[in-house]
């Protein structure tokens, strides 16, 4: 693995209290290293999304530390809280709530800059010129409001956003399970392509195991909060050596639909 860039070690996190409390999270442990693209698979309800969103801070863990880079966003100084909360940012599932109505592209673009600061108007303008050019939008998109974007579009918006201020992790939570299995497998390959292009590292939610098969170098299973197994993509398909990793797999559909599509559309690029 390469040298780690995000850990989360002994992570705990308890939804309600008393006879209704449930340990959403016990005792998780994991690095993604600099440059990979790490899947973080389970059944609904394992817990996935808990885990990205105790690492951007929409939830507070119990116990355990996260750390970016060497830094541990509960004890940072302010300097360094600014530097994760620039560097690691968060793609989420559904492109139709995630973009509000209300502004236009270009607004929506803008914002993650304006919040984080130090971005001058040429250097916005710079960057969300260049941003869009590269996911294969047009500069007259940027006057128009969500609502006049496809499920994909949108989604480019979105990870266009989340890349406007130069992050060097994505954490993406099921990017592409809300939209249409035709669109899915472009939206994939961007991620790959963006992915190779600005160096990212990646940490990729989902529960499809083929999308994650297609995508990812590593795995990290979740089962009910706790890990299962983690590995690389080939040895854990190989041989699954936990139980539920072995039945997570069986349940994948073979041959899968947009995974094949993703392939096709890299080999007619490759072929351009
Ligand atoms: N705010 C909350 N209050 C109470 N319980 C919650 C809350 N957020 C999550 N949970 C519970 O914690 C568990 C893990 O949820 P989480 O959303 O992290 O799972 P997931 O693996 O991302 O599932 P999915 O694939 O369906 O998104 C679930 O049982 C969920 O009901």
């Amino acid at each position: 693995m390469p040298e780690p860039l995000l850990k989360v070690d002994g992570l705990q996190k308890r939804f309600g209290r008393g006879k209704n409390a449930y340990q959403a999270l016990t005792d998780v442990s994991f690095e993604v290293g600099q440059g990979e693209i790490v899947g973080l698979v389970g059944e609904s309800g394992s817990g996935k999304s808990t885990i990205i969103r105790c690492l951007v801070g929409l939830e507070k863990e119990d116990a355990g530390t996260i750390s970016y880079d060497g830094i541990d966003p509960v004890s940072a100084s302010k300097a360094d809280l600014r530097r994760y909360r620039r560097e690691v940012q968060m793609v989420f599932q559904d492109p139709y709530s995630s973009l509000d109505p209300r502004m236009t592209v270009q607004e929506i673009l803008e914002e993650p800059m304006l919040v984080i600061g130090g971005f001058s108007p040429a250097d916005r303008r710079a960057r969300i010129h260049e941003l869009i050019d590269m996911v294969g939008l047009l500069p007259e998109h940027l006057t128009r409001h969500p609502r006049h974007f496809s499920g994909g579009q949108r989604q480019r918006i979105a990870i266009v956003r989340s890349l406007v201020v130069d992050p060097r992790v994505l954490l993406c939570d099921e990017p592409v399970s809300a939209l249409d299995v035709s669109v899915q497998a472009q939206v994939l390959n961007l991620i790959k392509d963006m992915q190779r292009r600005l160096d990212l590292t990646v940490l990729f939610v989902s529960h499809d195991l083929a999308v994650v098969k297609y995508l990812c170098t590593r795995l990290v299973v979740l089962d009910k909060g706790v890990i299962a197994e983690t590995g690389d993509v080939p040895a854990i398909y190989d041989a699954p050596q936990d139980p539920y990793t072995r039945a997570l797999m069986e349940a994948v559909p073979v041959p899968d639909p947009v995974l094949e599509r993703a392939r096709r559309a890299r080999r007619l690029e490759a072929a351009r």
